[in-house]
């Protein structure tokens, strides 16, 4: 975690890995509860970030899941907005950009209901999550839709990641997803 500035709407904090965001929106509270505006165009237009969203979706995981490292393959990759709004996860991404100074090196933030914090991530980096709470309820907004042909991922063990399960439980299809040292990228990093 690097830098922090802020905008009107949202604290942003820089990953170590160029072009991910933890952004902080800001949190009314009163006595009923609170409530947070998770997008507002013209502040993500203000920070320079992707405002055409085309999907939204969310998964809710059991304790000790772990989903992961998934992207989508040019042409149909994407940039995504994760947050936690049940729970907590430990949200992983990693740089699969080559020419990037942080190719293959990951990054991880606690994402969670009690911080109301999000992940934003730009196109040409995998992500994953491990389920630190039960219901963790994770939510998405993507720039571009589905699509099973280029959805794609690496293994989520094979990286060096300490995640908090040594045996989670992971889906089939994330088990044969290649190893980090056999994959190759069809993402190159672009300076922006
Ligand atoms: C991601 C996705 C899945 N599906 C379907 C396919 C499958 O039958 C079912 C579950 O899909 P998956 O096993 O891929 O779900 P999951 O492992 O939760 O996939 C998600 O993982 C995290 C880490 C991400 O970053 C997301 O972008 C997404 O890839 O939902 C859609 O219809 N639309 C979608 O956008």
């Amino acid at each position: 975690m690097a830098s922090q500035s802020a905008s009107s709407s949202f604290k942003i904090c820089e990953s170590i890995i160029p072009g991910c965001l933890l952004l902080q929106p800001k949190r009314f509270e009163d006595c009923r509860g609170y409530f947070v505006k998770t997008f507002h165009q013209p502040s993500f237009k203000d920070m320079g970030l992707e405002t055409d969203f085309s999907e939204s979706f969310y998964s809710v995981s059991k304790k000790g899941v772990v989903r992961g490292m998934h992207f989508q393959s040019p042409p149909r990759d994407h940039v995504k907005v994760v947050y936690c709004a049940h729970g907590a996860v430990k949200d992983v991404v990693l740089d699969i950009r080559i020419g990037s100074p942080t190719y293959g090196h990951f990054d991880s933030f606690e994402l969670s209901a009690a911080k109301s914090n999000m992940l934003y991530i730009p196109k040409g980096l995998a992500h994953g999550f491990c389920a630190l709470t039960d219901q963790a309820l994770v939510v998405y907004q993507v720039s571009e839709p589905y699509s099973p042909e280029y959805d794609r991922g690496i293994r989520w063990d094979s990286i060096g990641i300490p995640w908090e399960e040594s045996t989670p439980l992971v889906s089939d299809r994330d088990k044969r997803h290649p190893v980090l040292a056999d994959f190759s990228s069809p993402f190159v990093y672009e300076l922006s």
